[in-house]
């Protein structure tokens, strides 16, 4: 076990997506929601957390949007200067990686996506107090819903066995030389990874569930923006 008063927390925020899904006139992490962009409730949630020591937004480069969001974060001494976005999710969090330089530290990089505003402080001193614990933690939610596998012209082919089934969300949390070199063995896998703890399951690393919420819910499509919006009300 590490010394928890010893080594820090890192968060790296990826937010360098242009959100295909939402069909929005601006990336949906810069579309409002109470007053402030998606992505300045994430940032903040994470920058006022007690269990945080910085965080790196990843942002795609000439992004329009992002300075006036920073301007906006300008109190918080802990955001650090952002990393480029790439052209996926692994690159971009690869690039966030790289520019915390941390060397070969204890230390535990924390990565939370960026549409994901409605994280409460809780969940995330449980799912860091677990990566502490085990050296890879992440939320996620059992499968409520049946599941089905479905052919493209739309009819059901099977129902898939939803026993032992979560979703993963975000925060997901690493040892940071486990996160380091999974990155590294990943350049060489053919498809990118949709999460960061399937490149840690890949290298062979163990990664524990906690019990999340489903009011994490990342914001994807239109129809999220309303409920994001009064999950932010609520908490
Ligand atoms: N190349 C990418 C792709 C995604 N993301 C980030 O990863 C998070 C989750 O991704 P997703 O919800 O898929 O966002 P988008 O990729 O923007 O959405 P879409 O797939 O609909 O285009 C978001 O905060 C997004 O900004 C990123 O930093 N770099
Ligand atoms: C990381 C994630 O939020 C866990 O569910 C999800 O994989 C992100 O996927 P996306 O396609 O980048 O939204």
């Amino acid at each position: 076990m590490p010394d928890t008063e010893a080594r820090r927390v890192w968060a790296i925020v990826p937010a360098a997506g242009i959100g295909s899904r939402m069909g929005s006139e601006r990336p949906k992490q810069y579309l409002e929601l109470a007053g402030r962009t998606i992505l300045e409730h994430t940032l903040e949630r994470l920058l006022s957390h007690g269990s945080i020591h910085a965080v790196l937004p990843v942002i795609r480069p000439d992004d329009p949007f992002w300075p006036e969001a920073r301007t906006r974060l300008a109190m918080f001494p802990n955001l650090l200067p952002e990393a480029p976005g790439g052209d996926e999710r692994q690159e971009s969090v690869a690039n966030g990686v790289e520019a915390l330089n941390l060397g070969t530290t204890e230390d535990l990089v924390l990565i939370h996506d960026a549409v994901r505003p409605c994280i409460g402080d809780e969940e995330i001193h449980s799912v860091v107090a677990a990566a502490d614990e085990c050296g890879g933690a992440i939320l996620a939610v059992p499968v409520a819903d049946t599941l089905k596998r479905v052919a493209a012209d739309g009819c059901i082919e099977d129902t898939v066995d939803r026993s032992g089934l979560w979703r993963a969300q975000t925060p997901q949390v690493f040892r940071h030389g486990e996160l380091e070199h999974a990155l590294e063995v990943a350049r060489t896998h053919p498809e990118p990874a949709t999460d960061e703890a399937s490149i840690l399951e890949r290298a062979g690393y163990p990664v524990r569930v906690v019990p999340g919420r489903d009011d994490n819910l990342k914001v994807t499509r239109p129809e999220d923006l309303a409920l994001a919006e009064l999950f932010l009300g609520a908490r």
